[in-house]
């Protein structure tokens, strides 16, 4: 049990699972929120400096280079936030008796395998932004035991830019949209990752070097179910339709194509489905479905416009 209020440090605020975090980590101690303008992650010897300065008992990190397509032309950027700057915070930790919390992403498998990817399978990310997620995993891993790695998939909010967003926009704006139907995963909402955080924290705080002994590692984190991104656009035009938002395509009118007729510079995974058995064993949590989440983002969502 700490005896005074954890300093928790928390980056990449004006991001999806930032902004959550903000939220849902407020009741657990005194937050430091940094941002982009206070802190740059690609000057390594600035991040030493600031947490030097800040001294947190924990580093949650959701900062990170999300620009998957931008990525395969900028590697050093990438390599940079995803890599490095954690691997910095890593050593810091460890130095210091902290606690870091981080995330990675589906982009680390090559989805090739049929069924969901627990966490001891092998690696093989297809792109530079999957690449650099999984150097940073090996730097945290290789540099401290005091870690939280949470891997997850296709993540969404009402804040922030994503997938769910972008279908809505361009079902108002287009007349036919086009959508892959063969990659599968589970779409997870960032409120969602950052409540499991704060339960991860909370227990932290609470057992300190017991959590340390028994707790830290590297758990796979998404909402239950499975979905193509074809489904997931079906389900949020749907949803929107049903509440009333004019829209130019319908769900139904939502056409199903192979990867092979979407080119993109980066080549995603057709299986990003992850196996969540052991963070909802070790936490004692239930994972809702990803519909759910979905149901509460476009709510809010609906009710900012
Ligand atoms: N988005 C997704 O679908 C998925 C995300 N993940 C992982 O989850 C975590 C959270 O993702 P999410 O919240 O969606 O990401 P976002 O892209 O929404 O937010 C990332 C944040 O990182 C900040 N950032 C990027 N580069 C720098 C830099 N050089 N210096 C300082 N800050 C920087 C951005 O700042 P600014 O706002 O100024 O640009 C942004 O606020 C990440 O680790 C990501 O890899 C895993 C699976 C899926
Ligand atoms: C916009 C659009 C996308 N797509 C396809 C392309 C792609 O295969 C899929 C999703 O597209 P996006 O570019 O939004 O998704 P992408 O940026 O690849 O999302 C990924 O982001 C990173 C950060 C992660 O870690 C992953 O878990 C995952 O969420 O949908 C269409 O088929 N039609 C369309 O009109
Ligand atoms: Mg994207």
């Amino acid at each position: 049990m700490m005896t005074h209020i954890p300093k928790i440090l928390i980056t990449g605020v004006n991001g999806q699972v930032g902004f959550e975090l903000q939220r849902a980590l407020a009741p657990l101690g005194s937050l430091l929120p940094i941002s982009r303008s206070q802190l740059d992650l690609t000057d390594g010897a600035s991040i030493v400096a600031l947490l030097d300065d800040l001294k947190p008992d924990i580093i949650v990190n959701p900062a990170a280079y999300t620009a998957v397509d931008k990525a395969e032309a900028d590697q050093e950027t990438a390599r940079a936030v995803n890599a490095v700057a954690p691997d910095l915070m890593a050593q810091w930790v460890e130095a210091n008796g902290a606690l870091l919390v981080h995330y990675s992403t589906d982009y680390v498998f090559d989805g090739n395998q049929a069924h969901a990817y627990i966490e001891e399978d092998d690696v093989h990310p297809q792109s530079v932004y999957g690449l650099t997620k999984q150097q940073g995993e090996v730097a945290i891993i290789k540099a401290t035991k005091r870690h939280v790695i949470l891997r997850t998939s296709w993540v969404f909010g009402a804040y922030g830019n994503n997938f769910l967003k972008t279908m809505l926009r361009l079902a108002a704006e287009r007349d036919a949209l086009s959508i892959v139907n063969d990659q599968i995963g589970s779409p997870t909402s960032a409120s969602l990752i950052a409540d499991v955080t704060a339960h991860i924290v909370r227990d932290y705080i609470a057992f300190g070097e017991e959590f340390i002994d028994e707790c830290t590692g590297l758990f796979h984190l998404t909402a239950s179910g499975e979905s193509s991104w074809h489904e997931y656009a079906q389900y949020v035009v749907g949803l929107a339709e049903h509440l009333g938002v004019e829209l130019k395509v319908k769900a139904k009118d939502i056409k199903g194509i192979p990867s092979s007729a979407y080119p993109t510079p980066a080549k995603r995974p057709m299986n990003s489905r992850l196996n969540t058995d052991k963070i909802k064993a070790v936490f004692d949590l239930h994972l809702p479905s990803w519909q759910e989440g979905v149901f509460h983002a476009i709510h809010m969502i609906r009710n900012n416009k």
